[in-house]
């Protein structure tokens, strides 16, 4: 097992080019399901949930060729239409074929997604618009089946906007007879990125980006060629190693429309950002002001930010509070950015910070992906070393941080122990 070993480093000056969304790029992948045909999709980040997605079609019987930044998915022939625990169990987003397996085979069989370090996340959103389109649905030992015999387009009110249940009927409606129509769904931009590729393929998504989507089904899809957009978490982490080392990083490959609550909330705490057409470039304060962070779906602050957030505002000059409303236990990087010196107590879903002046280097474990890359910027300004363990979580999500980092200047280096 490695560790990641962070030491105190300069400020980070330079330009990172940032990768294809991870969370729009799982998704798509599982798209490729609904489509007769090969689809080439470019952009895509070269990161193990890509890995797992990619196993999992080929589990299916689909052909998929990963070269560079090209994803190559060839799902005409699928030969079985069950998802088993080993794969689904590396990565939740696995959940996500199961909309598309059901809308063109009328037949699924995936283990359930069990929780994780951030929270429980039970899939009854996705059921319930499974059901209303007419799929009977089974639990049994662990695994969600679902049967239709043909799968009818239906109104369906999300009780919360969430991304995944938005996706996954999405793509169930998509070959369903008739029009389906989603009330209070997700607004996120992967949703949006869905949508668009989902046309490219042949099929019919109107208002993704809005609280209200319009699928007309279509008999059958067919391949296309998609590029997949930015990963605006993964901006929104450069954004912060800019601040909080005081640094001057600019990003290329970003769409800054995506990063407006991000870009808000840095010039509060003192940044000078600089937005281009596809760049945006963050210059850090001498010292982080405190500021509140509420998470919310999108256009809110994004619960995905909120701990390397966090892992700024514990150097701020001041007190903050962040409050995290999506996941119920996303606070769980708290106890070690404490281990580091940070003053953060927990109150409910609120987290008081009352900002330090130094953090000292420790040895720590990233609980979860974004819990990591807190810890890996908390370690850039902590005196000392920063050992963390755990990091298979960071390269579920980011690719190469380490080199990444290491370009800007940053002293940071994989130690295989
Ligand atoms: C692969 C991917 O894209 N992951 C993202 C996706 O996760 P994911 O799609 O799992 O997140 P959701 O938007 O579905 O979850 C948001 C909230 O809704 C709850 N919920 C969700 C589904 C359901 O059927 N019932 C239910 O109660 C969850 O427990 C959670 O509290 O969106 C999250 C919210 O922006 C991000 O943090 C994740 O990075
Ligand atoms: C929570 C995340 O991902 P996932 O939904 O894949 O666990 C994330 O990207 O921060």
């Amino acid at each position: 097992m490695a560790h990641i070993l962070v030491k105190k480093s300069q400020p980070l000056k330079g330009n990172v080019r940032i990768s294809g969304a991870k969370n729009a790029v799982l998704p798509i992948i599982a798209a490729t399901l609904l489509a007769d045909g090969v689809t080439v999709l470019k952009g895509v980040p070269n990161l193990r949930d890509v890995h797992v997605m990619s196993d999992l079609l080929r589990h299916l019987g689909a052909k998929v060729d990963f070269q560079g930044e090209t994803l190559t998915v060839d799902a005409t022939n699928i030969t079985t239409f069950e998802a088993p625990y080993e794969l689904v169990s590396k990565m939740r987003a696995s959940f996500l074929v199961m909309g598309p397996l059901l809308a063109r085979f009328k037949h699924s069989k995936i283990s359930m997604p069990g929780g994780c370090a951030i929270g429980t996340r039970p899939i009854d959103l996705h059921l319930k618009g499974f059901k209303a389109m007419g799929a009977d649905i089974d639990m049994d030992h662990g695994y969600v089946e679902a049967n239709a015999e043909k799968l009818v387009g239906s109104k369906i009110y999300l009780d919360f906007p969430s991304v995944g249940a938005t996706e996954n009927i999405i793509m169930a409606a998509a070959l369903a007879e008739g029009t389906t129509i989603i009330e209070n769904a997700a607004e996120e931009p992967e949703i949006v990125d869905l949508a668009n590729f989902i046309n490219e393929i042949g099929g019919k998504v109107k208002g993704a980006g809005t609280n209200t989507i319009k699928i007309t089904g279509i008999s059958s899809l067919k391949g296309a060629e998609h590029t997949v957009i930015p990963d605006r978490i993964e901006a929104g982490t450069y954004m912060v190693a800019a601040a909080i080392t005081k640094g001057d990083i600019v990003l290329e490959n970003v769409i800054p429309d995506h990063l407006k609550p991000m870009m808000a909330k840095l010039i509060e705490v003192g940044c000078k950002v600089e937005e281009g057409e596809n760049s945006i470039r963050v210059i850090g304060p001498d010292r982080i002001l405190p500021t509140d962070i509420k998470t919310m779906p999108h256009p809110g602050f994004p619960t995905d930010l909120q701990s390397p957030f966090m892992a700024m505002l514990s150097v701020a000059e001041g007190n903050s509070m962040v409050i995290e409303t999506v996941f119920e236990n996303r606070f769980m990087n708290v106890p070690e950015l404490n281990r580091m010196g940070a003053d953060i107590k927990i109150e409910g879903k609120s987290a008081v910070i009352k900002g330090v002046n130094s953090l000292e280097g420790s040895n720590v474990v990233a609980t979860d992906l974004r819990a990591g890359a807190a810890l890996i910027l908390s370690g850039l300004v902590a005196e000392g070393d920063t050992k963390i363990s755990e990091i298979y979580h960071v390269e579920r999500g980011y690719v190469d941080i380490v080199g990444k980092l290491t370009n800007l200047g940053a002293n940071i280096q994989i130690v295989e122990d």
